[in-house]
């Protein structure tokens, strides 16, 4: 399912910063999604974890082998396609890790920051 007013081509390959949608939307977004289907019922902590890291590493596939200079800050001299493809697996390992918080009842903003204090504690 779509957010309101995003059709499949209408994200943006570059942004100056993330657009407003909040991780609530995406929550409910990919809950409707598996609705839909019925997939809760595979939708377990375990399974959910493990999908998560399936997805990372696909994104460190198309990382891989490119040296650092082939993946810079910006990522200059991709493709649209590479960069969507790039935007694809985040994707994909966002919408497991909200998901894995939504089947365990984390509030996962509210944890977000909360860690960003505790990192402040610790490195001072
Ligand atoms: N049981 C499932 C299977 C998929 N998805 C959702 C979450 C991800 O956003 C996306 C992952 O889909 P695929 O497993 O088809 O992975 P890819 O899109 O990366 O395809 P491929 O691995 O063929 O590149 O679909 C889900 O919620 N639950």
């Amino acid at each position: 399912m779509l957010l309101p007013g995003l059709s499949a081509r209408h994200a943006p390959l570059r942004c100056a910063e993330f657009s407003g949608t909040s991780l609530e939307q995406l929550r409910q977004a990919q809950a409707a999604f598996v609705d839909e289907r019925e997939w809760s019922q595979f939708h377990t902590p375990r399974s959910l974890a493990l999908a998560m890291v399936g997805e990372v590493g696909e994104v460190c596939e198309l990382l891989q082998w490119r040296g650092d200079a082939g993946a810079s800050p910006g990522l200059p001299g991709w493709t649209d396609d590479e960069r969507e493809a790039l935007a694809d697996e985040l994707s994909d390992v966002l919408s497991y890790v909200v998901r894995l918080a939504d089947v365990t009842d984390i509030d996962l903003p509210e944890a977000f920051l909360r860690k960003v204090e505790k990192n402040r504690a610790k490195y001072p």
